[in-house]
């Protein structure tokens, strides 16, 4: 990788806004400090600094596609624009080789009262493309944003899913080398979010890609690596599963106060789970003789995985198990499966919450689910000091052959209000080493596949 030279380097690159508290500040700085050197006596500043950037150096090879996370008002903004071009760092400076095209907020480098055609060639013309190269790509560009007459009517008419629709259809055809998209994808329907996001992977074939999403999925799924900016400075660079973690991190400690878990380990109660007989896939007996059968692999649970928490309460087993209760190192997609996740309350719990999701090595989260609505109406008491073991049954997806993770929750509240007392990134490991699925995140049992032929 640092063989790969660099399309975007970044150095000590600061932003330092003017903050005016009144309007007439703005024009009395505009005036007064000039007139009083002129007199020959000092000048005073009508306005506050603000620094939205300091001290970012960073790094992005050709052909790497790097996510930007941080909470609003951390400096993102600022720091795609100064990217583009359209912004001037106040210290520093920003490098970037080849044509960048950015996504940036709605209808930017729009002007609302042209048309949606006008505004494409103006916009591809900014980005370095010949009118005789717009006539070429126009119909392309048009059949790409897919917004019909709207085309010939002014841009200040459009829906904010029709800005982007238009933007993204001239992003996608002046042949960038740099490609800086931000939420703005967020706004589309789900169809041509779909459609950005297969031209996004061809072009991460080859081209550089900024990303900035308060979506940590996306940014996993999507980014090699990450960079998690705080109060306009970097507070971690590096994978990106590792930066979206700590920055979930981070966040949920300052909702909640920072972590204090206990380290008691507690031995949970045995419970009955009934598992309701469901239809199985078809082909099931047929895949299961064959080089075609999900073996899953599952490695045992690692109590000392990355975690965080207010620690009123602490997650101590988890387990994929038989319906006897005997931890399974092997499991098949398309079967039955229990998942048993142990916990013990150092307070009173008045609605503890037990979830899990299962990510791929992308940390694409795949599947899940939590006791919340189960128990919404009665939720479960749980006295001091006394452990408490969820179940969860389900028939394992078939997974790709790959590499997957299970993290687990122990929280207090409701879906949308809660603490998280204990919550464990990667607490056991699986890895699918056949599998009939090659496309798709998982595959899901058929019950039925059938061909009738008109006789
Ligand atoms: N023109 C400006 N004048 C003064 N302050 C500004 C200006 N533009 C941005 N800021 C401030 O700079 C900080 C960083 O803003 P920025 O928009 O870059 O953050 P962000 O991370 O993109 O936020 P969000 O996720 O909400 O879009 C914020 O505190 C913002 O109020």
């Amino acid at each position: 990788m640092s063989s790969t030279p660099h399309a975007i380097s970044v150095q000590d690159l600061g932003k330092c806004y003017q903050i005016y508290e009144r309007p007439q500040d703005r024009l009395k700085q505009s005036i007064v400090p000039r007139l009083r050197r002129l007199m020959g006596l000092s000048a005073p500043d009508y306005y506050k600094e603000f620094w939205a950037l300091r001290d970012l150096s960073f790094s992005v090879h050709q052909g790497e596609t790097v996510g930007i996370i941080g909470r609003n008002g951390s400096g993102k903004s600022t720091l795609l624009q100064i990217i583009c071009g359209t912004l001037t760092p106040t210290t520093g400076r920003v490098e970037t080789t080849g044509r960048v095209a950015a996504l940036l907020e709605l209808g930017a480098g729009f002007n609302p009262e042209f048309t949606g055609r006008e505004n494409v060639y103006l916009n591809a013309s900014v980005l370095g493309l010949t009118e005789e190269q717009i006539d070429v790509r126009f119909d392309a560009i048009a059949a790409f944003a897919d917004i019909g007459d709207f085309i010939e009517q002014p841009v200040k008419t459009y829906s904010s899913g029709m800005y982007v629709r238009l933007a993204f259809a001239v992003i996608a055809h002046v042949e960038a080398d740099i490609l800086v998209i931000d939420e703005a994808l967020s706004v589309g329907d789900v169809f041509f979010t779909q459609k950005c996001m297969r031209f996004l992977r061809g072009f991460m074939e080859q081209g550089t890609v900024i990303f900035v999403s308060h979506d940590t999925s996306a940014v996993q799924n999507l980014c090699q690596r990450a960079i998690w900016i705080e109060r306009g400075a970097v507070r971690f660079i590096g994978p990106a599963k590792e930066a979206a973690e700590r920055y979930l991190e981070a966040l949920y400690e300052s909702q909640q106060g920072a972590s204090t878990l206990a380290q008691e380990e507690a031995s949970p109660p045995e419970v009955e789970v009934e598992i309701a007989p469901e239809p199985q896939d078809m082909r099931l007996r047929f895949l299961n003789c064959t080089q075609f059968r999900n073996d899953i692999e599952i490695f045992a649970f690692d109590p000392s995985a990355p975690a965080f928490g207010k620690g009123d309460g602490r997650i101590t087993s988890v387990a994929l198990i038989d319906a006897n209760g005997a931890p399974y190192s092997w499991v098949v997609g398309g079967e039955d499966v229990i998942l048993e996740i142990g916990c013990q309350a150092h307070t009173a719990m008045y609605s503890p919450i037990i979830g899990f999701f299962v990510r791929d090595h992308l940390g694409q989260p795949l599947f899940g689910d939590n006791t919340y609505v189960t128990y919404s109406r009665a939720p479960k008491f749980v006295e001091a000091g006394k452990t408490m073991i969820t179940r969860f049954a389900f028939r394992m997806p078939i997974l790709r052959v790959g590499d997957y993770s299970m993290t687990v929750a122990l929280a207090e509240g409701t879906q949308q209000e809660h603490v998280q007392h204990h919550w464990i990134h990667d607490a056991i490991v699986f890895k699918s080493h056949t599998s009939s699925v090659a496309t798709g995140l998982v595959g899901i049992p058929m019950q039925s596949i059938e061909i009738r032929v008109d006789s």
